[in-house]
Protein backbone atom coordinates (compact mmCIF):
# COMPACT_ATOMS: atom_id res chain seq x y z
CA UNK A 1 0.00 0.00 0.00
CA UNK A 2 0.80 3.64 -0.22
CA UNK A 3 2.42 5.73 2.14
CA UNK A 4 -0.56 6.66 4.69
CA UNK A 5 -2.78 9.77 3.65
CA UNK A 6 -1.40 13.11 4.76
CA UNK A 7 -3.82 15.05 6.39
CA UNK A 8 -5.78 17.68 4.57
CA UNK A 9 -5.55 16.89 0.88
CA UNK A 10 -8.22 17.85 -1.43
CA UNK A 11 -9.04 14.67 -3.53
CA UNK A 12 -8.21 15.68 -6.45
CA UNK A 13 -4.53 16.62 -4.66
CA UNK A 14 -4.73 13.23 -3.99
CA UNK A 15 -5.33 11.88 -7.62
CA UNK A 16 -3.13 8.84 -7.15
CA UNK A 17 -5.35 7.53 -4.20
CA UNK A 18 -8.20 8.47 -6.20
CA UNK A 19 -7.80 7.90 -9.28
CA UNK A 20 -4.86 5.82 -10.65
CA UNK A 21 -5.58 2.00 -11.14
CA UNK A 22 -3.20 0.77 -8.46
CA UNK A 23 -0.50 -1.41 -10.48
CA UNK A 24 1.57 -4.36 -10.33
CA UNK A 25 4.86 -2.88 -10.48
CA UNK A 26 7.24 -4.97 -12.70
CA UNK A 27 10.50 -3.43 -12.33
CA UNK A 28 13.48 -1.64 -9.76
CA UNK A 29 11.32 1.36 -9.48
CA UNK A 30 8.38 -0.22 -6.76
CA UNK A 31 6.60 2.44 -4.49
CA UNK A 32 3.47 0.67 -4.16
CA UNK A 33 1.69 1.74 -0.48
CA UNK A 34 0.34 -0.16 2.21
CA UNK A 35 -1.58 1.99 4.72
CA UNK A 36 -4.69 1.86 3.11
CA UNK A 37 -6.08 -0.91 1.27
CA UNK A 38 -3.40 -2.72 1.01
CA UNK A 39 -5.14 -5.35 -0.79
CA UNK A 40 -3.92 -4.14 -4.24
CA UNK A 41 -0.16 -3.95 -3.12
CA UNK A 42 0.81 -7.04 -3.59
CA UNK A 43 4.05 -6.98 -5.45
CA UNK A 44 6.27 -8.38 -7.97
CA UNK A 45 9.64 -7.79 -7.15
CA UNK A 46 12.86 -7.05 -8.34
CA UNK A 47 15.06 -5.34 -10.67
CA UNK A 48 16.08 -8.03 -12.22
CA UNK A 49 12.39 -8.85 -13.37
CA UNK A 50 12.46 -7.86 -16.71
CA UNK A 51 14.88 -10.36 -17.24
CA UNK A 52 13.90 -13.24 -15.61
CA UNK A 53 10.44 -12.44 -17.67
CA UNK A 54 11.91 -13.62 -20.80
CA UNK A 55 11.51 -17.16 -19.22
CA UNK A 56 8.45 -17.06 -17.30
CA UNK A 57 5.68 -19.36 -17.98
CA UNK A 58 2.52 -19.88 -16.55
CA UNK A 59 1.57 -22.80 -14.48
CA UNK A 60 -2.27 -23.61 -13.68
CA UNK A 61 -1.44 -24.16 -10.06
CA UNK A 62 1.51 -23.04 -8.13
CA UNK A 63 4.19 -24.95 -7.04
CA UNK A 64 5.09 -25.66 -3.20
CA UNK A 65 8.47 -25.13 -2.83
CA UNK A 66 8.07 -28.52 -0.06
CA UNK A 67 6.86 -30.39 -3.61
CA UNK A 68 9.50 -29.33 -5.67
CA UNK A 69 12.31 -29.93 -2.82
CA UNK A 70 14.20 -27.02 -3.47
CA UNK A 71 18.05 -26.85 -1.36
CA UNK A 72 16.69 -23.98 0.56
CA UNK A 73 14.19 -26.64 2.29
CA UNK A 74 14.76 -25.79 6.37
CA UNK A 75 13.62 -28.35 9.69
CA UNK A 76 10.33 -28.52 10.32
CA UNK A 77 9.53 -26.19 12.99
CA UNK A 78 6.49 -25.42 14.80
CA UNK A 79 6.80 -21.51 15.95
CA UNK A 80 7.15 -18.37 13.95
CA UNK A 81 7.47 -15.14 15.26
CA UNK A 82 5.48 -13.44 12.69
CA UNK A 83 1.64 -13.70 13.35
CA UNK A 84 1.23 -11.74 16.24
CA UNK A 85 -1.64 -13.75 17.84
CA UNK A 86 -3.51 -16.69 17.79
CA UNK A 87 -6.00 -16.50 14.45
CA UNK A 88 -6.04 -20.62 14.86
CA UNK A 89 -9.62 -20.01 16.19
CA UNK A 90 -11.06 -18.21 13.05
CA UNK A 91 -9.56 -19.87 10.31
CA UNK A 92 -7.47 -22.98 8.69
CA UNK A 93 -4.91 -23.00 5.48
CA UNK A 94 -6.20 -25.71 3.84
CA UNK A 95 -5.84 -27.20 -0.07
CA UNK A 96 -8.34 -25.67 -2.32
CA UNK A 97 -8.54 -27.55 -5.80
CA UNK A 98 -6.69 -25.67 -8.93
CA UNK A 99 -5.81 -22.74 -6.44
CA UNK A 100 -2.98 -24.46 -3.94
CA UNK A 101 -3.97 -23.73 -0.58
CA UNK A 102 -5.86 -21.01 0.67
CA UNK A 103 -7.99 -19.74 4.11
CA UNK A 104 -11.21 -21.31 5.06
CA UNK A 105 -13.49 -19.77 7.78
CA UNK A 106 -13.66 -22.10 10.61
CA UNK A 107 -16.33 -19.91 12.20
CA UNK A 108 -18.65 -16.59 11.55
CA UNK A 109 -16.51 -13.55 11.34
CA UNK A 110 -17.74 -10.35 11.84
CA UNK A 111 -17.90 -7.94 8.83
CA UNK A 112 -15.01 -5.53 10.66
CA UNK A 113 -13.15 -8.47 12.86
CA UNK A 114 -9.48 -8.92 12.53
CA UNK A 115 -8.72 -11.92 11.03
CA UNK A 116 -4.78 -11.64 10.81
CA UNK A 117 -1.94 -9.25 12.73
CA UNK A 118 1.40 -9.86 11.16
CA UNK A 119 5.14 -9.03 11.12
CA UNK A 120 7.14 -9.43 8.26
CA UNK A 121 9.75 -11.82 7.72
CA UNK A 122 11.52 -9.29 5.97
CA UNK A 123 11.15 -6.29 4.46
CA UNK A 124 13.25 -5.62 1.05
CA UNK A 125 13.97 -2.47 -0.43
CA UNK A 126 12.33 -0.92 -3.23
CA UNK A 127 14.99 -0.91 -5.28
CA UNK A 128 18.58 -2.89 -4.96
CA UNK A 129 21.64 -3.13 -6.99
CA UNK A 130 23.10 -6.67 -7.96
CA UNK A 131 21.42 -9.56 -8.10
CA UNK A 132 17.70 -9.84 -6.70
CA UNK A 133 17.47 -13.49 -6.09
CA UNK A 134 21.17 -13.40 -4.10
CA UNK A 135 19.41 -10.52 -2.26
CA UNK A 136 15.86 -11.68 -1.26
CA UNK A 137 18.07 -15.30 -0.37
CA UNK A 138 20.44 -13.16 2.17
CA UNK A 139 17.47 -11.83 3.87
CA UNK A 140 16.15 -15.01 3.78
CA UNK A 141 18.87 -17.29 5.28
CA UNK A 142 18.90 -13.97 7.56
CA UNK A 143 15.43 -14.93 9.20
CA UNK A 144 14.49 -17.34 11.99
CA UNK A 145 14.48 -20.43 11.23
CA UNK A 146 10.67 -20.89 11.80
CA UNK A 147 9.66 -17.94 9.83
CA UNK A 148 11.94 -18.86 6.77
CA UNK A 149 10.30 -22.47 7.15
CA UNK A 150 7.18 -20.32 7.03
CA UNK A 151 8.27 -18.56 3.98
CA UNK A 152 9.45 -21.28 2.09
CA UNK A 153 6.50 -23.67 2.54
CA UNK A 154 4.99 -20.57 0.50
CA UNK A 155 3.77 -21.15 -3.36
CA UNK A 156 5.10 -19.84 -6.47
CA UNK A 157 4.52 -19.09 -10.22
CA UNK A 158 6.71 -18.40 -12.96
CA UNK A 159 9.78 -19.96 -12.29
CA UNK A 160 12.65 -19.44 -15.44
CA UNK A 161 11.54 -22.09 -17.44
CA UNK A 162 15.03 -23.49 -18.17
CA UNK A 163 16.11 -23.39 -14.54
CA UNK A 164 15.95 -26.55 -11.90
CA UNK A 165 14.48 -25.45 -9.01
CA UNK A 166 16.56 -27.78 -7.10
CA UNK A 167 19.69 -26.24 -8.18
CA UNK A 168 18.70 -22.96 -7.87
CA UNK A 169 17.85 -22.07 -4.37
CA UNK A 170 18.29 -18.46 -4.70
CA UNK A 171 15.69 -18.52 -7.81
CA UNK A 172 13.01 -20.26 -6.00
CA UNK A 173 13.45 -17.71 -3.09
CA UNK A 174 13.30 -14.62 -5.31
CA UNK A 175 10.13 -16.64 -7.24
CA UNK A 176 8.37 -17.05 -3.91
CA UNK A 177 9.12 -13.65 -2.87
CA UNK A 178 7.55 -12.30 -6.51
CA UNK A 179 4.15 -14.26 -5.64
CA UNK A 180 3.73 -13.60 -2.61
CA UNK A 181 5.05 -10.37 -1.41
CA UNK A 182 3.44 -6.93 -0.13
CA UNK A 183 4.65 -3.65 -0.51
CA UNK A 184 4.43 -1.44 2.81
CA UNK A 185 5.53 2.00 3.55
CA UNK A 186 9.48 2.01 2.73
CA UNK A 187 10.01 -1.21 0.97
CA UNK A 188 8.55 -4.95 0.08
CA UNK A 189 7.42 -6.80 2.87
CA UNK A 190 6.92 -11.21 2.93
CA UNK A 191 3.80 -11.81 5.28
CA UNK A 192 3.73 -15.81 5.45
CA UNK A 193 0.79 -16.41 7.09
CA UNK A 194 -1.39 -13.71 4.77
CA UNK A 195 0.08 -15.04 1.85
CA UNK A 196 -1.82 -17.54 1.77
CA UNK A 197 -4.96 -15.46 1.11
CA UNK A 198 -5.98 -15.93 -2.89
CA UNK A 199 -7.64 -13.68 -4.95
CA UNK A 200 -11.32 -12.51 -5.59
CA UNK A 201 -12.21 -9.72 -7.70
CA UNK A 202 -14.92 -6.77 -6.78
CA UNK A 203 -17.86 -8.24 -4.87
CA UNK A 204 -15.69 -11.86 -4.43
CA UNK A 205 -13.49 -10.70 -2.15
CA UNK A 206 -14.15 -10.24 1.12
CA UNK A 207 -11.17 -8.91 3.89
CA UNK A 208 -8.65 -6.27 2.86
CA UNK A 209 -4.83 -6.17 3.93
CA UNK A 210 -3.54 -3.34 5.27
CA UNK A 211 0.03 -2.29 6.58
CA UNK A 212 -0.06 -0.07 9.67
CA UNK A 213 3.36 1.58 9.41
CA UNK A 214 3.77 2.86 13.43
CA UNK A 215 3.00 -0.70 14.69
CA UNK A 216 5.08 -2.72 12.02
CA UNK A 217 2.44 -4.87 11.52
CA UNK A 218 0.15 -5.79 8.28
CA UNK A 219 -3.39 -6.16 9.25
CA UNK A 220 -6.03 -8.16 7.63
CA UNK A 221 -9.92 -7.14 8.11
CA UNK A 222 -13.07 -8.93 7.09
CA UNK A 223 -14.35 -6.55 4.26
CA UNK A 224 -18.15 -8.42 4.97
CA UNK A 225 -19.71 -10.80 7.33
CA UNK A 226 -17.81 -14.14 6.01
CA UNK A 227 -19.54 -17.45 7.08
CA UNK A 228 -18.23 -20.52 8.53
CA UNK A 229 -16.77 -22.51 5.22
CA UNK A 230 -16.47 -19.68 3.44
CA UNK A 231 -13.09 -18.78 1.55
CA UNK A 232 -11.60 -15.81 2.85
CA UNK A 233 -10.49 -13.79 -0.26
CA UNK A 234 -8.42 -10.69 -0.53
CA UNK A 235 -7.80 -8.89 -3.90
CA UNK A 236 -4.53 -8.10 -5.66
CA UNK A 237 -5.10 -5.88 -7.89
CA UNK A 238 -7.53 -2.98 -8.88
CA UNK A 239 -10.53 -4.98 -10.11
CA UNK A 240 -12.65 -1.56 -10.98
CA UNK A 241 -11.93 -2.84 -14.47
CA UNK A 242 -13.68 -5.35 -16.87
CA UNK A 243 -13.25 -9.01 -16.65
CA UNK A 244 -10.72 -9.68 -19.72
CA UNK A 245 -8.07 -6.70 -18.53
CA UNK A 246 -7.89 -8.39 -14.78
CA UNK A 247 -7.91 -12.17 -15.94
CA UNK A 248 -5.12 -11.02 -18.36
CA UNK A 249 -3.37 -9.16 -14.77
CA UNK A 250 -3.64 -12.16 -12.74
CA UNK A 251 -2.49 -15.04 -15.97
CA UNK A 252 0.59 -12.67 -16.33
CA UNK A 253 1.76 -12.09 -13.09
CA UNK A 254 -0.03 -14.63 -10.95
CA UNK A 255 -0.52 -17.43 -13.27
CA UNK A 256 -3.58 -18.24 -13.09
CA UNK A 257 -7.16 -17.64 -15.14
CA UNK A 258 -9.37 -16.07 -12.71
CA UNK A 259 -12.70 -17.96 -11.83
CA UNK A 260 -13.63 -16.14 -9.11
CA UNK A 261 -17.85 -15.86 -8.59
CA UNK A 262 -17.76 -12.59 -10.52
CA UNK A 263 -15.39 -13.39 -13.10
CA UNK A 264 -17.43 -17.38 -13.40
CA UNK A 265 -20.88 -14.78 -13.75
CA UNK A 266 -22.52 -16.01 -17.31
CA UNK A 267 -22.25 -13.83 -20.51
CA UNK A 268 -25.15 -11.11 -19.84
CA UNK A 269 -24.51 -11.09 -16.31
CA UNK A 270 -20.57 -10.81 -16.66
CA UNK A 271 -21.46 -7.28 -19.08
CA UNK A 272 -23.31 -6.25 -16.73
CA UNK A 273 -20.87 -6.25 -14.48
CA UNK A 274 -18.48 -5.05 -16.10
CA UNK A 275 -20.41 -2.11 -17.20
CA UNK A 276 -20.61 -1.41 -13.17
CA UNK A 277 -17.47 -1.60 -12.70
CA UNK A 278 -16.40 0.45 -15.66
CA UNK A 279 -18.96 3.08 -14.08
CA UNK A 280 -17.76 3.03 -10.83
CA UNK A 281 -13.97 3.95 -12.31
CA UNK A 282 -15.08 7.04 -14.66
CA UNK A 283 -17.28 8.31 -11.54
CA UNK A 284 -14.51 8.39 -9.31
CA UNK A 285 -12.55 10.34 -11.81
CA UNK A 286 -15.68 12.80 -12.29
CA UNK A 287 -15.69 13.21 -8.57
CA UNK A 288 -11.85 14.18 -8.39
CA UNK A 289 -13.03 17.92 -10.79
CA UNK A 290 -13.73 19.10 -7.98
CA UNK A 291 -10.23 20.10 -6.82
CA UNK A 292 -9.46 21.83 -10.04
CA UNK A 293 -13.07 23.77 -9.17
CA UNK A 294 -14.51 21.80 -13.00
CA UNK A 295 -17.76 20.71 -10.55
CA UNK A 296 -19.82 22.49 -7.42
CA UNK A 297 -19.34 20.82 -4.47
CA UNK A 298 -22.82 19.65 -4.96
CA UNK A 299 -22.05 18.12 -8.18
CA UNK A 300 -19.26 16.41 -6.40
CA UNK A 301 -21.70 15.62 -3.58
CA UNK A 302 -24.17 14.10 -6.07
CA UNK A 303 -21.50 12.23 -7.79
CA UNK A 304 -19.86 10.58 -4.79
CA UNK A 305 -23.40 9.24 -3.88
CA UNK A 306 -24.04 7.72 -7.38
CA UNK A 307 -20.73 6.08 -6.98
CA UNK A 308 -22.36 4.55 -3.73
CA UNK A 309 -25.17 3.63 -5.48
CA UNK A 310 -23.10 1.79 -8.31
CA UNK A 311 -20.86 -0.08 -5.88
CA UNK A 312 -24.33 -1.06 -3.47
CA UNK A 313 -25.63 -2.95 -7.23
CA UNK A 314 -22.15 -4.56 -8.05
CA UNK A 315 -21.91 -5.28 -4.20
CA UNK A 316 -18.15 -3.21 -4.43
CA UNK A 317 -17.89 -2.49 -0.91
CA UNK A 318 -13.81 -1.53 -1.14
CA UNK A 319 -12.87 1.43 -0.57
CA UNK A 320 -15.89 3.44 0.82
CA UNK A 321 -14.22 4.72 4.03
CA UNK A 322 -11.58 7.00 1.76
CA UNK A 323 -14.78 8.21 -0.59
CA UNK A 324 -16.54 9.00 2.61
CA UNK A 325 -13.50 10.83 3.69
CA UNK A 326 -13.35 12.52 0.79
CA UNK A 327 -16.64 13.88 0.44
CA UNK A 328 -16.48 15.04 4.17
CA UNK A 329 -13.45 17.10 2.59
CA UNK A 330 -15.45 18.73 0.28
CA UNK A 331 -18.57 19.37 2.41
CA UNK A 332 -15.59 20.79 5.02
CA UNK A 333 -14.21 22.97 2.55
CA UNK A 334 -17.54 24.31 1.69
CA UNK A 335 -18.22 25.16 5.76
CA UNK A 336 -21.23 22.62 5.51
CA UNK A 337 -20.95 21.42 9.45
CA UNK A 338 -23.63 19.06 8.76
CA UNK A 339 -22.81 17.20 5.55
CA UNK A 340 -19.46 16.81 7.14
CA UNK A 341 -20.17 15.14 10.42
CA UNK A 342 -22.64 12.97 8.15
CA UNK A 343 -20.20 12.03 5.70
CA UNK A 344 -17.44 11.69 8.92
CA UNK A 345 -19.80 9.37 10.84
CA UNK A 346 -20.03 6.87 7.55
CA UNK A 347 -16.33 7.29 6.92
CA UNK A 348 -15.52 5.89 10.24
CA UNK A 349 -17.99 3.01 9.79
CA UNK A 350 -16.49 1.94 6.28
CA UNK A 351 -12.39 2.83 7.82
CA UNK A 352 -13.67 0.57 10.56
CA UNK A 353 -14.55 -2.73 8.85
CA UNK A 354 -12.01 -2.01 6.01
CA UNK A 355 -8.78 -0.70 8.02
CA UNK A 356 -10.11 -1.79 11.88
CA UNK A 357 -12.14 -0.03 14.26
CA UNK A 358 -8.39 1.29 15.95
CA UNK A 359 -7.00 2.61 13.05
CA UNK A 360 -5.77 6.15 12.25
CA UNK A 361 -8.02 6.55 9.86
CA UNK A 362 -11.24 5.63 11.82
CA UNK A 363 -9.52 8.11 15.02
CA UNK A 364 -9.04 11.18 12.53
CA UNK A 365 -12.43 10.71 11.55
CA UNK A 366 -14.01 10.46 14.53
CA UNK A 367 -12.65 13.90 15.53
CA UNK A 368 -14.23 15.53 12.56
CA UNK A 369 -17.63 13.83 13.27
CA UNK A 370 -17.54 15.70 16.64
CA UNK A 371 -15.81 18.74 15.58
CA UNK A 372 -16.42 19.50 11.66
CA UNK A 373 -14.46 22.95 11.86
CA UNK A 374 -11.37 20.99 12.74
CA UNK A 375 -10.86 19.49 9.48
CA UNK A 376 -7.59 20.70 7.76
CA UNK A 377 -9.61 21.80 4.62
CA UNK A 378 -12.30 23.32 6.84
CA UNK A 379 -13.79 26.69 4.84
CA UNK A 380 -11.32 26.58 1.76
CA UNK A 381 -14.04 27.25 -0.46
CA UNK A 382 -16.92 29.57 -0.71
CA UNK A 383 -20.41 28.78 2.12
CA UNK A 384 -22.38 26.08 0.64
CA UNK A 385 -24.71 23.39 1.75
CA UNK A 386 -23.52 20.29 -0.32
CA UNK A 387 -25.99 17.62 1.36
CA UNK A 388 -25.29 14.59 3.84
CA UNK A 389 -25.26 11.21 2.30
CA UNK A 390 -29.00 9.98 1.92
CA UNK A 391 -28.16 6.83 0.49
C1 LIG B 1 -0.14 -15.29 -2.81
S1 LIG B 1 -0.41 -16.87 -3.38
C2 LIG B 1 -1.90 -17.32 -2.57
C3 LIG B 1 -1.78 -18.63 -1.84
C4 LIG B 1 -1.53 -19.82 -2.71
N1 LIG B 1 -2.79 -20.37 -3.23
C5 LIG B 1 -0.75 -20.88 -1.98
O1 LIG B 1 -1.03 -22.06 -2.18
O2 LIG B 1 0.15 -20.55 -1.21
C6 LIG B 1 -0.87 -16.51 -5.03
C7 LIG B 1 -1.11 -17.72 -5.87
O3 LIG B 1 -2.29 -18.40 -5.47
C8 LIG B 1 -3.02 -18.86 -6.60
N2 LIG B 1 -4.32 -18.19 -6.63
C9 LIG B 1 -4.66 -17.05 -5.97
N3 LIG B 1 -5.93 -16.74 -6.18
C10 LIG B 1 -6.43 -17.68 -7.01
C11 LIG B 1 -7.68 -17.89 -7.62
N4 LIG B 1 -8.72 -17.07 -7.42
N5 LIG B 1 -7.85 -18.98 -8.42
C12 LIG B 1 -6.81 -19.82 -8.65
N6 LIG B 1 -5.58 -19.67 -8.12
C13 LIG B 1 -5.38 -18.61 -7.30
C14 LIG B 1 -2.20 -18.50 -7.81
O4 LIG B 1 -1.41 -19.61 -8.14
C15 LIG B 1 -1.33 -17.36 -7.33
O5 LIG B 1 -0.12 -17.27 -8.02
Amino acid sequence: MSTPRRRGKAPSERGSDLNDPPKVVKAAAIKRSASENTSRRRVLLLAALALVFTYFYLRSDPVSPTESGHGLKMPESPVTTSALYNDSDIFEVVDLPGRGKGLIAIRDIEQGERIITEKPTFVAPEQITGSPAEFVAKLLREANPADREAVLSLSYVNFPKDLDPETNPDEVALAIFQTNAVAITNGVGIFPRMARLNHGCSSAFNAVYTWREKEGVLVVHALKKINKGEEILTTYTNTRQPRDDRRKMMEENYGFTCNCSVCALPGSESEASDKRLVAISETYDRFAAWGPKNITGREAIEIARTIWRIEDEEGYLSERGRLAADVAYVAAAHCDATATRQWAELSVEWYGYELGRDSEQVREMANVAVKPQSHPGWGSREKLEVGGPML
